[in-house]
């Protein structure tokens, strides 16, 4: 469904402080097959937007090649255009008119055969009937959330692009709109989304890619991905990091000192914590906390970055 290489985006922005060269993505190879959900996740400021906005035709890539759904994004964009579905990060629900006429608007400027039956199709089939004449700025975020997608919906697109969909939704709303896209990956339809979740990367996805300062970082199934870093995580909390580190290296695949705690990677946690145990023991060194986890995308992203996507996001 997409098949791009090489991607590049750099902004350059002027102001009266000077000029200021943003280069947002740097060289990004992506593959997506037809009927998958494929995630592209990573944190603030990573290149996900610019990235979806330049597969989307609403940029033009400085560099790189793309075949969207059979056609060529540099040679006919027109033809991409017809064949997609965007829905922003920001959503794009006006606030004075109703659900229904702003569905029913981007049914018309798609051409949709049967405006008025498409446009209750996806009423329908996005729960939103009831709720269908009010103003846009009576809905609640999800039901927003939900109007935005039916928008970007309405002409059936076979392939989707959402950009973060469930930023700022509560947990049984992320959980809905989750449902809701899978419901899509059954119908056919091919969903290309942005997020900074772990959990909607790990949950949501069939596969993804983990982009950082507009490089792909790692890709692949989101287990295949947590294979490759390690089986487990031993999180330990003890008094000397660094020599505790040395001391568990002989057990471990690696060892890593992250802020106050030291994590370890093994390949089965339950049978070499009695070891650790007894190493640090042995050593003299004092531990305060002990935690075993199946590793996640997080530690994913922090073999390969060097940092955990939490703290990415924070400092961006
Ligand atoms: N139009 C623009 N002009 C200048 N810089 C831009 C523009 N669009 C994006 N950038 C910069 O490019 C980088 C990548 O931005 P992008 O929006 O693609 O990231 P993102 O991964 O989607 O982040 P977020 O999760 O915060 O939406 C950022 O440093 C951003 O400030």
């Amino acid at each position: 469904m997409i098949e791009a290489q090489g991607l590049r985006k750099t902004f350059t922005t002027r102001s009266r402080k000077g000029t200021q060269t943003v280069e947002a993505v740097r060289g990004v190879d992506l593959d997506v097959e037809k009927g998958e959900i494929f995630g592209v996740l990573g944190p603030n400021g990573a290149g996900k937007t610019t990235t979806i906005r330049m597969l989307s035709t609403l940029i033009t890539p400085d560099a790189g090649t793309a075949v969207i759904a059979g056609h060529d994004l540099r040679k006919d964009p027109a033809a991409i255009r017809r064949e997609l579905g965007y829905v922003s990060q920001a959503g794009g629900v006006e606030d004075t008119t109703s659900a229904r006429a702003q569905i029913m608007m981007a049914a018309r400027i798609h051409s949709v055969d049967d405006p008025k039956g498409a446009t209750a199709g996806v009423l329908e089939r996005f729960d939103l009937a009831e709720i269908a004449d009010r103003p846009g700025r009576t809905l609640s975020g999800g039901q927003k959330r939900r109007v935005a997608i039916a928008i970007g919906l309405v002409h059936n697109p076979p392939l989707l692009f959402l950009d973060e969909p469930t930023t700022g939704l509560d947990p049984q709303n992320r959980a809905n709109l989750w449902e809701r896209i899978r419901q899509l990956r059954e119908a056919g339809t091919s969903v290309l989304l942005s997020t900074h979740y772990l959990d909607e990367a790990d949950v949501l996805c069939d596969r993804l890619m983990i982009v950082d300062h507009g490089l792909v970082v790692a890709e692949g199934t989101p287990a295949a991905l947590k294979r490759e870093v390690s089986g487990d995580v031993i999180t330990l909390r003890v008094n000397e990091l660094e020599r505790a580190a040395e001391t568990l290296k002989p057990h471990a695949r690696e060892t890593r000192v992250d802020e106050d705690v030291l994590r370890v990677y093994v390949d089965d946690g339950e049978h070499t914590l009695p070891a650790l145990l007894r190493a640090l023991e042995e050593q003299g060194l004092a531990l305060t906390s002990i935690a075993l986890d199946r590793s996640t995308l997080d530690d994913v992203f922090l073999a390969k970055t060097g940092r955990t996507l939490r703290d990415a996001g924070a400092a961006a």
